[in-house]
């Protein structure tokens, strides 16, 4: 399959089939939302909107990234998402770079939204549709992110048809400026724990979606092949 990686300042929108990648922490996060019940997550492009689509929506819960603010509901922590009641609910996400980059592809033949805790059911995803083509979009640090640039590759060697060893990738993503932020406390809204659970490989079994519903963005998981079962149930 052919791929290329890009920041996000390079998505000009004609990418038909796209993969943006935030390994930490947004599309970690959203994946842990998924597994806790929620139903679906629609994407905001700022804090305002976020208040904004809440408003009109009673019940509806608002994510941010960064320390928490007035009206918010949740932060953009893996680990703090994982003790969380979401089920049923709908969940507003607004985070720097993932939401960002997700929203800028939003109207793309098909995009999905990875980290490593969705690598694998990505992967299948689009051998599935088979498409001979795919545009990576690194999130972080305008596509320099040293973890995301990790995933696009470990993802690619999968497209390939190979079984590669995520050691070196996820060895890759746990040396970057990113995880070394979080573990030494330098961004808000953080637990210590979320780098470990930003390094699961196919941690869940379902891939994530997002498309537009009505002109809004929403991220939604999308279910792979019925006999695939993720690297972390299988070793329960
Ligand atoms: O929450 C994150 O990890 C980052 C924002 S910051 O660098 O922590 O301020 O956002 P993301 O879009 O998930 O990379
Ligand atoms: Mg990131």
């Amino acid at each position: 399959m052919d791929s290329r990686v890009v920041g996000i300042p390079e998505v000009d929108g004609t990418e038909q089939v796209v993969v943006v990648i935030d390994v930490m922490r947004a599309f970690t996060t959203a994946a842990w939302a998924f597994h806790r019940g929620a139903a679906k997550i629609v994407l905001a492009a700022d804090e305002d909107e976020a208040l904004a689509v809440k408003a009109g929506h009673p019940g509806w819960l608002a994510l941010k990234d960064g320390a928490s603010a007035d009206g918010f509901d949740l932060v953009n922590s893996p680990r703090l998402i994982q003790e969380a009641d979401l089920v049923g609910r709908t969940v507003i996400q607004k985070t720097t770079a993932g939401t960002v980059g997700a929203l800028a592809v939003v109207e793309a033949k098909l995009a999905l939204c990875a980290s490593f805790a969705v690598a694998g059911a990505t992967a299948r995803v689009l051998t599935d549709t088979g498409t001979d083509s795919v545009t990576f979009v690194a999130t972080g640090e305008d596509g320099r992110a040293a973890e995301d640039l990790a995933c696009a590759e470990y993802l690619d060697r999968l497209l390939a048809g190979n079984r590669p060893d995520p050691g070196p990738y996820l060895h890759r993503a746990a040396t970057s400026p990113a995880a070394d932020d979080l573990r030494g406390g330098r961004r808000r809204g953080a637990h210590p724990a979320d780098v470990e659970l930003c390094l699961e490989v196919d941690r869940f079994d379902f891939a994530m979606k997002v498309g537009l519903e009505e002109g809004t963005a929403v991220l939604r998981p999308l279910r792979t092949r019925p006999d695939a079962v993720s690297a972390a149930d299988r070793a329960r």
